[in-house]
């Protein structure tokens, strides 16, 4: 169970989607997702590897289009909105990628200024020193400032990349895969500041992970993913307690696996 849970506002929905199709060819990947994501939420999304996680961020951040069904994002239709209004619209979401996507002939601090210069004008060099600070004190990475991302640990890498991508104040936080490639004490490490993000920046998230650990410390909500669909949706607590052979295996697996 989740040691503490901030205020989580079931009168705002900041993701609204119901019966998202999206296909590939003959590849039916997302058949019908229904998912709300309420103000203040972290919402896991659990599933194996190709069941389609990825995509289903993607669409919420605007980076692929939805074959049917509905998307609301931040009160946004992304099926109706012009390229404009996402571009705006996307300043809110941040979107941590599973590889931090940091730039290697950049130190710490360039790749933390470059998204400030890129998307907000009128800065000034104390402005952007005190955004860079900040944020590199939330990861707790004040340090690494001058270093590039080679001469940093994987864990440091991910801290990193979801510094990034908090510097822009996001109201929404998209995290894939944040566990992905760590031991168990880095992974713990990247779960506690995912937690810490939720609450000193009053974000809404979406996590998605084949990593239960990572669910159960996270979620205030675990949605599953199989067959294109959520076959579950509820506290860690309440979804594995169901008798779907499928969401057991998968829990069996994954800690049988020492996860
Ligand atoms: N742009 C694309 N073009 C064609 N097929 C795609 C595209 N993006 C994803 N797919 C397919 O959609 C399916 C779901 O992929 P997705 O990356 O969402 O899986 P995932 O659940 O995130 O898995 P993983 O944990 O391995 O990243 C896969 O079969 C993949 O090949």
């Amino acid at each position: 169970m989740k040691k503490h849970t901030p205020h989580i506002d079931k009168n705002e929905t900041v993701i609204h989607i119901k019966n998202l199709q999206k296909s590939f060819g003959n590849n039916h990947v997302l058949r019908g997702i229904d998912l709300d994501v309420y103000k203040g939420e972290n919402v896991v999304v659990l599933g194996r590897s190709g069941t389609g996680k990825s995509v289903l961020i993607k669409i919420i951040a605007g980076l692929l289009m939805p074959d049917a069904g509905h998307v609301e994002v931040l009160q946004q239709e992304i099926e109706h909105i012009s390229l404009q209004e996402l571009r705006a619209l996307r300043l809110h979401i941040g979107f941590s990628f599973q590889n931090s996507a940091l730039y290697d002939s950049m130190t710490i601090y360039e790749n933390l200024q470059f998204p400030l210069v890129r998307n907000m004008r009128n800065l000034s060099r104390s402005d952007i020193d005190k955004a860079i600070y900040d944020v590199l004190e939330a990861v707790g990475l004040l340090q690494t400032k001058d270093q590039r991302p080679s001469e940093l640990s994987g864990g440091q890498r991910k801290r990193i990349g979801i510094a990034r991508t908090l510097i822009l104040k996001p109201d929404i936080m998209l995290y894939d895969e944040p566990t992905a490639g760590l031991d168990p004490i880095t992974s713990m490490e990247i779960n506690n500041l995912i937690n810490e993000v939720q609450e000193n920046f009053h974000t809404s998230s979406i996590i998605i992970t084949h990593d239960l650990t990572c669910a159960k410390t996270t979620g205030d909500r675990i949605a599953v993913l199989l067959d294109g669909t959520f076959t579950a949706q509820g506290t860690f607590e309440e979804v594995f307690a169901q008798a779907d052979e499928r969401i057991q295996s998968f829990y069996d697996y994954n800690f049988i696996n020492g996860k």
